[in-house]
């Protein structure tokens, strides 16, 4: 079974757009997410672009502020500080990666938590360690709305999660464990990565290494969800995983693109949309 992540996540924002136009009349306002982009990485206006083209999509405002990549990290804390203040906003967002200048800890830090929908602050960040109700990193989120959508359960399953980054690695493992599965979290100096894959009855490949995951990583009927983004010899987009060598030994897997990424900003327009509720007291 090939997982599209984009036609999912079409159904979840068709979901989203009228759950939108119920709060407009309900509330006579409309949720608002904000994006900040300092400097000129390519990817990252595109992915800002796409976010904007979500919240369109969704009926939901959006700002998007731009600086080049001589701001500074004070401007930026005080635009954050000011966004904060704004009773119009419900959501903050500052794309990663920030210019070499910028510390990016102070900055997710400045972020008020209840407007954190990347769920990066510290204190969404500790919720989710306890398994108390918090803004989840969109991608590990959508990556459980795909296992719940093709009616997984996690229940008693062994989970490698390759890969221990804030924003993936980390978050989706602590998911999983809140969904009863056995997780592992293998990294760059794991002994043994391909006997440690080959337990997996669900991997989870996020190393951001084009095509590392062949087949003799995976185990047959294994679920196998793709979160790299990479350029392959023919800088075609690929994955971290190998998908024709794997796909036809696996139970599932997520095609790169049209997989986990579209998943991504669904879930960024869903935590908008949780954030709006959360500022109107709901
Ligand atoms: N503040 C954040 N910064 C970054 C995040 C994040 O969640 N919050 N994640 C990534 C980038 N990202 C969203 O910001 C993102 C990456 C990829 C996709 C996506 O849809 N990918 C497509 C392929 C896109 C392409 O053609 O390049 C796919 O996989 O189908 C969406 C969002 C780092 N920064």
């Amino acid at each position: 079974m090939i997982i599209s992540g984009k036609e999912i996540s079409t159904k979840i924002k068709d979901q989203l757009k009228e759950e939108v136009e119920q709060m407009k009349n309900k509330y006579d306002r409309l949720p608002k997410l904000a994006v900040i982009l300092v400097g000129e990485n390519q990817a990252s206006q595109v992915y800002v672009r796409n976010k904007e083209r979500g919240c369109s999509y969704v009926g939901m405002d959006s700002l998007k502020i731009t600086h080049d990549a001589t701001f500074s990290e004070e401007e930026l804390l005080n635009e954050i500080k000011q966004l904060n203040e704004d009773d119009t906003v419900d959501g903050i967002l500052v794309q990663l990666p920030l210019p070499d200048h910028i510390n990016e800890d102070k900055v997710l830090e400045a972020i008020d938590p209840s407007k954190d929908v990347d769920g990066f602050h510290p204190e969404n960040v500790a919720k989710l360690f306890l398994g108390q109700k918090s803004l989840v990193p969109c991608t590990p989120k959508g990556m459980m709305v795909l296992l719940d959508e093709i009616n997984y359960d996690l229940t008693g399953k062994e989970v490698v999660v390759v890969g221990r980054s804030n924003i993936v690695g980390k978050p989706v493992s602590l998911l999983c464990l809140q969904k009863n599965a056995t997780v592992t979290i293998a990294h760059s100096k794991t002994k043994d990565l391909k006997e440690v894959c080959q337990r997996a009855d669900v991997l989870i490949a996020a190393v951001g290494r084009a095509k590392m995951i062949n087949r003799d990583y995976v185990k047959e009927g294994a679920v196998v969800l793709d979160v790299g983004i990479n350029r392959d010899e023919n800088n075609k987009l690929c994955g971290d995983v190998d998908f024709e060598d794997v796909k036809d030994k696996v139970y599932a897997i997520t095609p790169v693109p049209g997989g986990i990424g579209p998943m991504t900003i669904t879930m960024l327009l869903h935590n908008t949309l949780e954030a709006f509720y959360h500022h109107q007291g709901e």
